[in-house]
């Protein structure tokens, strides 16, 4: 077995020897195989190696033949550069660089191929260097260049250099192309664009471009100073960023009519700057994109306000020439008329037709001379210009005034072309100023001098008598009653009675004395050349003759007098104001003299004069001020003793002064009118005390209240009362009126209407100070009087007086047979007292009862004697 086992044994391992070996040998052999194989393949290989070596040498052959053709052939110079050497150009180099042959031109430096440096200020040789090496680093490099020509002529070239390998060598390929024609177009493009740009810049025009929104796209310098913004600041911006809404607006619209019209067209736009409005004459046009849509629109608007501004004036001119009220003549240098207006042909009756190729001067009239003329066109020529008054002729004949203004129109030169003659007819002015001039020196009522001209007349009359040492007087008078004729017949009876005055002295006084109305009723003559002052009386003579004649003015016989006043130069003063001022106060004292009657200046009437004015003064600031009292004088029954009453009696009580009586205040009060205001005060008073009166239970009866014959005629009474009647709520039979017996009987016509009115009212009227006023039966019984008031001038007589008592007891008879109550006036003793009871008289007022308190005293004499 064992053997067996030894026998298997080595057979298995003879076996595996076996297949250890064939596995080896089938190693061996596969490798083998393989290698023979390869060999096989390399075998292969190689020859076809062999064969494409043959076929490469072949091609690159071609190539290089090619190349060489091509490089040699290339219309493009073209150069190898070796190490930074030209060692190959072509026949295009030479020929472009002028060289003769190509040897010649490899024989040449690179230096002298182009100029010491390149435009942009680098040396040449160093420029090529880097050049070369960008081109080397990036394998191509494209540069433009300038190249020399062999004539030293320089020449711009693109130049493209390119890495390439060369028989084994690394080369640059240089090729280059004369870009001088192409530079040349770019330059005239530059200078075409800078062309426009100066264009568009220095354009007297706004030039823009705004696109289909109205955003500015391109403008120029005078587009911005237009709108007045940079462009910086507007470019990109729609309009309304820099122009007013509504113009903007404006503008927009115009571009798009524009865009829709796809045509030019014109417009005349504004726009608001700095110096007002402009108008513009903009030419719009659509700008088309590529595809033929219209993208934008340019405009170029010319600022043409000036020219609109002389249009409209020429417009504006041409209207004046042809409305003017002036009338106007044109003429040529010869004075020739070539155009004249309407209104030359209304006022001088000449049509256009009749004056054409005429001279201006067939106007002329023979009221102004050749010197005239003369002076005239010398002014013209020297100052280019007359103006004044002038005569001239209506084709009718007549001759006008006109006020004329000869200008000579001058042409750019300085030359004078033309005469320009405007004229206006002043016969109504010169009319008006006659007028004017005789309202301003004449009196319009009885056209006597005024007494501006009358002034004038004294001061020269003065100067002649100054130089003539002769003497001369001014007689000054007013009319005595003229006041009470005018405020009793009215105003157009007393104007017409100063034309008969006024005529009548006229006539009544020597021509060369000048006879003037200085104003109211004051008239005024100078009298020159006078020999004595008897001179003088006799002209005063003659005005108070005159004066007292009967006027008739309508249906009444009017009689006044006058109050003559004389002052003689050079005896009373040298000086004019002061000689009218010397008469004034003369003639006052002729008043106070009784009236009717003249007086020569003293001295001392100055003072009085000023004395009557500083009593105006004083009296005016006494209403303002309100410095007037009501006192109240009660009237008894004399047999009872009882209070029937009181009169309102006024104060003045002047701060300075104290207290003042009614009779130094009221008749200047009455002359001057301040009477109205003052009366009107004592009513109201007079009611409210009354109020009070009756508001405290105390019973003040009946008050009578002075009313002066100014307040009949200058106010209206009745409403007055009436007023001050209702205003207080007081019964109208407390109040009774006093008017004094002079004016009742001097006016009892006119006011009698006013009387019976008040009466109606309610109110008693009494006739103050009877027995001066010489009153008439007949009026007496026609006149609304309930009492008369005795004058105590005749009480004062009693009963010592027998024509005191006569009188006295003939009003008494008279009021009892008319019905009067009488109330004696002044009643100082029991003696008068006594008398007047036996006699008959019911009333009496005066010092023996009481005498005139303050309001406040006779509110408490009031309680003391009620009922
Ligand atoms: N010697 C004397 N005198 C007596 C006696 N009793 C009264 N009298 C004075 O006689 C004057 C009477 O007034 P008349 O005659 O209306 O005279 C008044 C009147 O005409 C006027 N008057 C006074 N107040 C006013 C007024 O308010 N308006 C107007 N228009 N005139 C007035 O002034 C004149 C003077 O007034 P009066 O100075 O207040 O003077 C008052 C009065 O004080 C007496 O026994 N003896």
């Amino acid at each position: 077995m064992l053997n067996l086992l030894q026998n298997n044994t080595s057979l298995l391992l003879c076996t595996i020897l076996l297949l250890v070996m064939s596995i080896l040998m089938a190693i061996v052999i596969t490798v083998q195989y393989r290698r023979l194989r390869s060999l096989k393949a390399s075998h292969v290989k190689l020859s076809i190696v062999l064969n494409n070596k043959e076929e490469v040498e072949k091609k690159l052959a071609a190539e290089e033949a090619r190349f060489q053709s091509m490089f040699e052939d290339s219309p493009d110079p073209t150069w190898i550069i070796d190490n930074h050497q030209f060692t190959l150009c072509n026949s295009a180099a030479v020929q472009i660089l002028g060289y003769p042959s190509k040897e010649a031109l490899d024989n040449t430096h690179p230096s002298k191929l182009s100029p010491e440096f390149q435009p942009d200020g680098e040396a040449s040789y160093a420029k090529a260097e880097r050049m070369m090496h960008l081109a080397d680093e990036r394998g191509l490099h494209r540069f433009e260049w300038i190249h020399t020509r062999l004539d030293g002529s320089n020449f711009p070239a693109e130049v493209t250099l390119s890495r390439m390998t060369m028989k084994g060598r690394q080369v640059i390929y240089c090729v280059w192309r004369d870009i001088s024609e192409r530079k040349e177009m770019e330059r005239k493009e530059i200078e075409n664009q800078q062309l426009l740009t100066a264009i568009i810049e220095n354009a007297a025009a706004l030039v823009y471009v705004c696109d289909i929104n109205s955003k500015l796209i391109l403008c120029n310098q005078q587009f911005e100073k237009a709108v007045g913004y940079p462009r910086s600041e507007i470019l990109g911006k729609v309009r309304t960023n820099f122009l007013p809404a509504e113009i903007a607006h404006e503008h927009y619209q115009n571009d798009l009519q524009v865009l829709r019209s796809k045509c030019t067209s014109s417009f005349e736009e504004t726009n608001l700057e700095t110096d007002g409005l402009h108008t513009y004459l903009t030419i719009k046009n659509p700008l088309y994109s590529d595809k033929g849509e219209a993208w934008a629109v340019i405009g170029i608007s010319t600022d043409i306000t000036a020219r609109k501004r002389s249009e409209n004036e020429g417009k504006l001119a041409a209207t004046v020439f042809r409305h003017i009220a002036d009338g106007i003549i044109i003429t040529d240098i010869d004075a020739t008329i070539i155009s004249v207006n309407q209104a030359f042909s209304r006022i001088t009756g000449y049509a256009y037709d009749e004056t054409y190729g005429q001279k201006p001067s067939m106007l002329q009239s023979e009221r102004q001379d050749k010197a005239f003329y003369e002076a005239m066109w010398h002014q013209i020529l020297e100052n280019g210009m007359w103006q004044g008054e002038i005569w001239n002729r209506r084709k009718n004949g007549e001759i006008f005034p006109a006020w004329q203004t000869i200008t000579s129109v001058k042409n750019e030169a300085g030359e004078t072309t033309n005469y320009v003659s405007v004229f206006s007819d002043i016969t109504e002015v010169k009319q008006s100023q006659e007028r004017l001039e005789r309202l301003a020196h004449y009196d319009a009522l009885t056209e006597l001098p005024n007494r501006v001209l009358f002034k004038d007349r004294v001061s020269q009359a003065l100067e002649h008598a100054r130089r003539h040492h002769t003497k001369l007087a001014i007689v000054l008078f007013d009319l005595d009653g003229f006041k009470t004729v005018n405020d009793s017949l009215g105003h157009p009876i007393g104007d017409r009675l100063l034309q008969l005055v006024a005529q009548r002295l006229s006539q009544c006084m020597r021509a060369e004395d000048t006879v003037s109305r200085l104003g109211g009723d004051e008239f005024a003559v100078l009298i020159t050349e006078l020999n004595s002052g008897d001179d003088a009386i006799q002209a005063a003579h003659k005005i108070l003759q005159a004066s007292q004649e009967p006027y008739h003015v309508n249906d009444h016989a009017v009689m006044v007098t006058s109050s003559v006043g004389i002052s003689i130069f050079p005896d009373d003063t040298e000086d004019g104001n002061d000689l009218i001022r010397n008469a004034d106060a003369a003639m006052y004292e002729a008043k106070a003299k009784g009236r009717n009657t003249y007086c020569f200046y003293q001295a001392e009437m100055t003072v009085k004069a000023q004395q009557r004015l500083s009593a105006e003064r004083d009296l005016r600031r006494a209403i303002e001020q309100k410095e007037f009292e009501v006192w109240y004088q009660p009237q008894i029954d004399l047999s009872s003793q009882r209070f029937l009453g009181a009169e309102a009696l006024i104060r003045w009580r002047d701060p300075l002064r104290g207290l003042i009586p009614p009779l130094e205040f009221i008749p200047l009060a009455e002359q001057n009118g301040m009477i109205l205001p003052i009366g009107e005060f004592v009513l109201h008073q007079v009611c409210a005390d009354f109020k009070e009166w009756q508001a405290a239970q105390l019973n003040a009866k009946r008050l009578s209240v002075n009313v002066a014959g100014p307040q009949f005629y200058r106010s209206d009474i009745v409403a007055t009362i009436k007023d001050c009647l209702s205003e207080y709520q007081i019964p109208a039979g407390m109040l009774e009126i006093e008017v004094t017996e002079t004016f009742m009987m001097e006016n009892p016509q006119e006011i009698k209407d006013i009387l019976l009115a008040i009466q109606e009212l309610g109110v008693t009227i009494a006739i103050d100070d009877f027995g001066t006023g010489y009153s008439s039966l007949a009026y007496l019984r026609e006149l609304p009087i309930d009492t008369l008031k005795i004058d105590r001038a005749f009480i004062r007589d009693i009963p010592s007086n027998n024509k005191g008592i006569a009188i006295v007891r003939a009003i008494l008879a008279l009021g009892s047979s008319m019905g009067f109550n009488v109330v004696a006036e002044g009643v100082e003793t029991q003696e008068q007292s006594d008398f007047l009871q036996a006699e008959g008289c019911r009333k009496g007022q005066g010092y023996y009862f009481a005498k005139p308190m303050p309001k406040a005293e006779f509110t408490r004499w009031l309680q003391n004697h009620e009922g």
